[in-house]
């Protein structure tokens, strides 16, 4: 069998007194869509971050696409797209001229034709040569998804890409992540969208307090809703958090 697209174990990192991950481990196979869900402060970004060489854990070891992200930061972003969450292209450059940096530093060249399929599939083509600055939200974030995808990447790490992104956008976007996927790459997808990850997501990992709880087809979920599932795995950790609260062991308000 293929070594998987990600591999992490035991992943901790702490900022101070926050145990932001907390041994995590994780394995996505190549060829999905896989969905990382989880509340606010799960640790999500912080496992990107690591998972991206941008940042070191204190303890565990990661590989993604072939590559240890923590030991060969440089060659891993080289392997992998990241489109991170709040991110802004350059004020002082147009869409096109971004765009040719980005292929400057990934070491593309004829890259017109990919910038124009791009444009034409997120409906931007009238905007390649206004500047960054004057970009509407969305038109940002689709300039931000064009290029973590333009070097057609084997790993993409996607931190909410529909933000800001009109109703058939959406849909255009989700559809590309899938068929991606389908040609077998990888994509991780980091939202808080659930309905979304049910809908599109291959494989869905659910975090909680640093740790990875859940790791499921999100289509064999039977009648149960994805929502529904990730709500009963959280409040299952949270009730754990606290047993001196029989009250809670017991499921009771
Ligand atoms: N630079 C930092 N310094 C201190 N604490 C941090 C730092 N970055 C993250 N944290 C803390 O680590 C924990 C995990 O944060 P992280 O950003 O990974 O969560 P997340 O799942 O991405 O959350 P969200 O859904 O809100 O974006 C949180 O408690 C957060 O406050």
């Amino acid at each position: 069998m293929s070594e998987p697209a990600i591999e992490a174990d035991g992943l901790t990192k702490r900022y101070g007194e926050v145990t932001a991950l907390d041994a995590l481990d994780l394995t996505v196979p190549r060829g999905e869509l896989f969905g990382f869900l989880g509340p606010n402060g799960a640790g999500k970004s912080t496992t990107i971050n690591i998972l991206t060489g941008q940042l070191v854990p204190d303890e565990g070891t990661a590989r993604v696409a072939g590559v240890d992200p923590v030991a060969e930061p440089v060659r891993s972003r080289e392997r992998v797209g990241i489109l991170p969450e709040n991110g802004r292209p350059p004020s002082f450059l147009t869409v096109r001229e971004y765009f040719d940096f980005v292929a400057e530093a990934r070491d593309l060249t004829d890259i017109e034709g990919r910038v124009e399929r791009w444009a034409d599939r997120l409906a931007f083509e009238s905007k390649l040569d206004t500047l960054c600055t004057d970009l509407s939200q969305g038109e940002r974030q689709k300039t931000l998804i064009t290029q973590a995808f333009l070097h057609e990447p084997e790993v993409v790490f996607i931190d909410e890409p529909l933000t800001n992104l009109d109703p058939i956008i959406q849909e255009r976007a989700k559809r590309f992540f899938r068929s991606y996927a389908d040609d077998g790459n990888t994509v991780f997808l980091s939202t808080h969208f659930i309905a979304t990850a049910q809908e599109v997501c291959t494989r869905v990992g659910i975090v909680n307090r640093g740790r990875l709880l859940d790791d499921l087809d999100p289509r064999e979920l039977g009648g149960e809703t994805l929502l529904d599932r990730f709500f009963a795995t959280v409040d299952a950790d949270s009730v754990a958090v606290d047993p001196a609260d029989p009250a809670a062991l017991a499921g009771e308000e």
